[in-house]
């Protein structure tokens, strides 16, 4: 073998002992790897067996306890040892933690013993509630017998925190119900009283449930409800809750707790509802309804105690399960730990707490509240820019609030006669006007029922005051529907007005309008009509535009500041009437005084349990959820609203004058009318016929120029209206000419007239005027002379003629070679107005008229007052149209071609001898 060859083998050897270290190494770490592994399972085998026997066991137990020399048993055995004592040591202050800490988060009542506070009534505000409210006890070591030091106090959450679900063992309700007669009245300590609500409702009827607390459930603080009707417990907390969402959201809340601390205070009570179930499922539809209410409840600050009641809820829930009379588990503990429930609470001294708190309770609700307590404590303080808001009543003390604005525009109040609309009517304006100045609200009253009802609020005989708020207030306007058509399209005018200042502006809202024009006049009207179904009285044409007025009014008021709120006694078939529920749908504020039909929706039965002197205040368009029941305080006994009216009056009359009264059953007088005292002497004299129905004062007139057809024609057999029409007419005429400007010659052809005539014509001469009086046989001479003396001398005069048919046949007559006397009387008809004579003639038949007209057509009579004629009979003497005219005593039907497209109803004023 060569050098080479020796060298190359020696390299090889060199290697393969390298390989030979190598995988000895590699296999020594694999065995050494594969021991530590089989080491560290038989440990945590073994540790697994003891722990699973038990600690203390396993030390007795042959096949686990420590084998000295067995390195598995040492180390396994001396790792338990440490987590003991580590444990140990860490567990040593565990019952005192949790002592303190419930301490902490049961404060007071919540959590001490009872001796320290049961029978004493709590003065927490409620501002905020206690996490905590102390149920029980229990021990570490899982034993009644566990040294005090082992003990802790258990607690549960509820308040704004948690419902509660309670589940009794047989033969444990007793202590079901000392667990929760122990909640409450923790609770019921707590806080003053009235913070909290306790609601009851038991389904199994069985007993009298929690009967300490009977003096509670006398008082707002304890309601026990009708066990068969969930559903309406169910309803009203889903509509407290929508409330409290709505009140919550609109100020950026999310709940209650949290409008709360923003606030500073409590804004509404907690609510808590006992349900005592028996233990079987509730029917489906309740399930879901209970399972709704309770997801939303805690933030609406109700929480739910559900006994035997099986069912899954929404939101935190705490439960507890009883073992037996003494014992539970309990979720905040676990279920490997027994609570031991604190003992019952003796019942004679619950009662008696009980007693002091509702005494409490009523002492500091004041007892009944009346009328004065609506009024705040500083007069006209809020702004209308954004809503109308004033409570009406009270709640168990606490004030019930009406909303107008923006969700709910406009009203509809319904109830049958007695049951307190009007009365609540006055509680409504009287909470708002002594809100709102009358620069931020303005009132529109109009009521359609007999009697005065909103007569009290203008000036009257023996109360000089008024309410100066209201600026038209309409009263016996049963009979004249066309006044509320008056006022309807007088709304409609402003409503134009106002979106016109909106576009101006370019806004929409009322809001922003005033925020745009700060210097205008933009109160928010409130338009008030009772008994609105008299509007829709007749198949007419009133009706007609009422329904088309008020659609549009409730439409598009909401924005401009423009509301309604309409009265009834009965609002059923008025819907069906209209085929049009556009304005009822707009009223989304409904108020059910009791026994109300169809003013809630057809489910909804509150009103028909509604105690007396209540109303169902409802701003959801009568929905149940919405509904909140208040006693409505008495604001319309003798004297009570009276009393705010003089302060307001007091405060604001020198700004805002006296409003408008117009009473239906009163005849008008003359010269108090503005008409009457805005006359002046002229060159275009008007004479006065009758007062208009209107919002404003207006009278009808006929213009008197120097031109053909002024002449007036008195139509129908109805004495008193007809001499009142040429009686204001003549008066009202000789105010506006100069003495000896005008001459007035009466014939009065109606014995039982004469009188009245005799008067007026005395008046007219003591005013200066030249009035004569002429015998009814003298009548056919002196129309010949006023014939013949027919020229402009610059003096005008007016023939009064009244009962001019009965002259007829002696005027016929017809001497030979002369005019008949009827020829001469449409002669002047003709001829006289162009030269400055006018006929003014009661007719009391329209055929008579037409006779003396003859042949001649209509055109000479160009103004007409109708009284107890038919329509139909009008035609030719309203330019052909058809007239629509019922007519009623006390009213007349007026046309003047010249200024009239179409006839109107007028009211002729009282006869002088009739004025008081
Ligand atoms: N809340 C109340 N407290 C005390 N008395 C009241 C209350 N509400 C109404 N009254 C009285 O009951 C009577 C009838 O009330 P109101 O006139 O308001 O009823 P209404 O529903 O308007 O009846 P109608 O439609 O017949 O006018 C009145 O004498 C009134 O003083």
């Amino acid at each position: 073998m060569g050098k080479k060859a020796r060298q190359q083998r020696g390299r090889v050897l060199a290697a393969l002992d390298e390989l030979r270290t190598r995988i000895g190494l590699a296999m020594g770490a694999a065995r050494n790897a594969r021991a530590e592994a089989e080491f560290e399972l038989a440990t945590l085998e073994l540790e697994r067996a003891i722990v699973t026997e038990g600690y203390d066991r396993a030390l007795l137990d042959p096949s686990l306890a420590p084998r000295p020399g067995d390195p598995v048993s040492t180390a396994v055995w001396r790792r338990l040892e440490q987590v003991r004592a580590a444990f140990g040591q860490e567990w040593a202050d565990g019952p005192a933690r949790l002592r303190s800490l419930v301490a902490a988060s049961a404060p007071g009542p919540a959590g001490e013993p009872p001796g320290r506070w049961l029978g004493r009534v709590g003065t927490d505000k409620g501002l905020t509630a206690p996490a905590l409210w102390r149920i029980g006890s229990c021990s570490a070591s899982g034993t009644k017998d566990g040294s005090d030091d082992d003990a802790f106090d258990v607690a549960v959450p509820l308040l704004d925190e948690s419902h509660l679900s309670i589940t009794s063992a047989p033969g444990t309700r007793h202590a079901v119900d000392a667990l929760v007669e122990s909640l409450l009245m923790r609770v019921l300590s707590t806080f003053e009283p009235g913070a909290v609500r306790v609601h009851l409702w038991d389904i199994g009827q069985l007993t009298a449930v929690l009967p300490n607390f009977y003096a509670l459930s006398r008082t707002s603080a304890v309601t026990v409800h009708d066990p068969t009707r969930l559903v309406d417990l169910l309803d009203e907390f889903s509509g407290h809750i929508r409330r409290i969402h709505a009140d919550a959201l609109q100020g950026g809340h999310p709940s209650l707790r949290a409008m709360r601390e923003a606030a500073g205070k409590r804004i509404e009570p907690w609510r808590i509802a006992v349900l005592y179930g028996s233990g079987e499922e509730l029917e489906p539809e309740q399930r879901r309804d209970l399972k709704r209410v309770a997801s939303g409840a805690l933030d609406a600050g109700i929480s739910l105690i559900l006994v035997d009641v099986p069912t899954v809820l929404g939101g935190s829930v705490e439960t507890i399960s009883l073992r037996d009379e003494r014992t539970a588990y309990c979720g905040m503990t676990g279920p490997d730990l027994v609570v031991d429930l604190d003992p019952p609470l003796p019942g004679a001294q619950v009662s008696a707490a009980a007693g002091a708190i509702a005494k409490a309770l009523v002492a500091k609700q004041g007892g009944p509240r009346g009328f004065t307590d609506l009024v705040p404590p500083e007069l006209g303080k809020e702004r209308s820019t954004e809503e109308l808001r004033t409570p009406v009543g009270f709640d168990e003390g606490d004030p019930v609030e009406v909303v107008i604005g923006d969700a709910t525009p406009h009203a509809l109040i319904g109830g049958p006669s007695g049951s307190g609309k009007t009365n609540f009517l006055y509680a409504l304006l009287g909470g708002l006007a002594a809100r709102y100045s009358p620069d931020e609200l303005a009132l529109y009253l109009l009521d359609f029922k007999e009697g005065v009802s909103f007569a009290g609020l203008a000036p009257g005989r023996k109360d000089e005051s008024w309410l100066p708020h209201a600026r038209l207030i309409g009263v016996n306007v049963n009979t004249d529907r066309e006044f509320g058509l008056a006022l309807l399209r007088f709304l409609a005018d402003e409503l134009r007005r106002r979106s016109a200042a909106a576009k101006e502006h370019e806004v929409t809202t009322l809001a922003e309008l005033r925020a745009a024009d700060p210097g205008g006049s933009w109160p928010r009207i409130v338009a008030v009509i009772d008994e609105f179904q008299y509007l829709f009285a007749g198949r007419d044409s009133v009706t007609a535009l009422a329904t088309s007025l008020l659609e549009d009014i409730a439409r598009r008021g909401r924005s401009q500041g423009i509301h309604l709120v309409l009265a009834s006694q009965d609002v059923a078939g008025i819907e069906a009437f209209w085929g049009k529920p556009a304005v009822f749908e707009q009223c989304t504020l409904r108020i059910a005084m009791p026994k109300a039909r169809r003013v809630l929706t057809e489910t909804n039965q509150a009103a028909v349990t509604a105690p007396r002197w209540h109303a169902v205040i409802n701003h959801d368009s009568g929905v149940s959820h919405g509904n909140r029941v208040a006693h409505i305080p008495d604001a319309s006994s003798p004297g009570v609203f009276a009393r705010l009216q003089r302060s307001l009056w007091e405060r604001y009359a020198s700004g805002h004058g006296s409003p408008r009264l117009f009473d239906g059953a009163v005849a008008p007088v003359l010269i108090e009318s503005a008409a009457y005292v805005e006359l002046a002497e002229g060159v275009r004299p008007r004479a006065l016929v009758g007062q208009a129905i209107a919002v404003s004062d207006m009278a009808f007139g006929v213009e008197l120029p120097r031109a053909p057809g002024r002449n007036l024609a008195v139509l129908g057999a109805a004495q008193r209206p007809a001499m009142s029409i040429l009686d204001s007419a003549a008066r009202s005429l000789a105010q506006q000419f100069r003495q000896g400007e005008v001459e007035f010659v009466a014939c009065c052809l109606v014995d039982s007239c004469a009188p009245t005539v005799a008067r007026l014509t005395d008046q007219l001469q003591r005013d200066g005027h030249k009035a004569e009086l002429v015998p009814g046989d003298e009548l056919g001479e002196r129309l010949a002379a006023v014939h013949a003396e027919l020229n402009d001398d610059g003096t005008s005069r007016v023939l009064l003629l009244y009962g001019v048919d009965a002259a007829l046949p002696t005027l016929e007559r017809k001497e030979p070679g002369k005019q008949s006397g009827l020829d001469v009387l449409r002669a002047i008809l003709k001829q006289g107005p162009a030269h400055g004579v006018h006929v003014f003639g009661w007719w009391r038949a329209v055929a008579r008229l037409k006779d003396t007209l003859g042949f001649g057509g209509t055109e000479d009579i160009g103004a007409l007052a109708a009284l107890d004629v038919q329509g139909s009979d009008l035609g030719p003497f309203c330019a052909g149209q058809v007239v629509h005219w019922s007519p009623r005593p006390g009213r007349a039907l007026f046309f003047d071609r010249t200024t009239h497209s179409a006839p109107e109803v007028m009211i002729p004023y009282a006869l002088p001898e009739e004025e008081s």
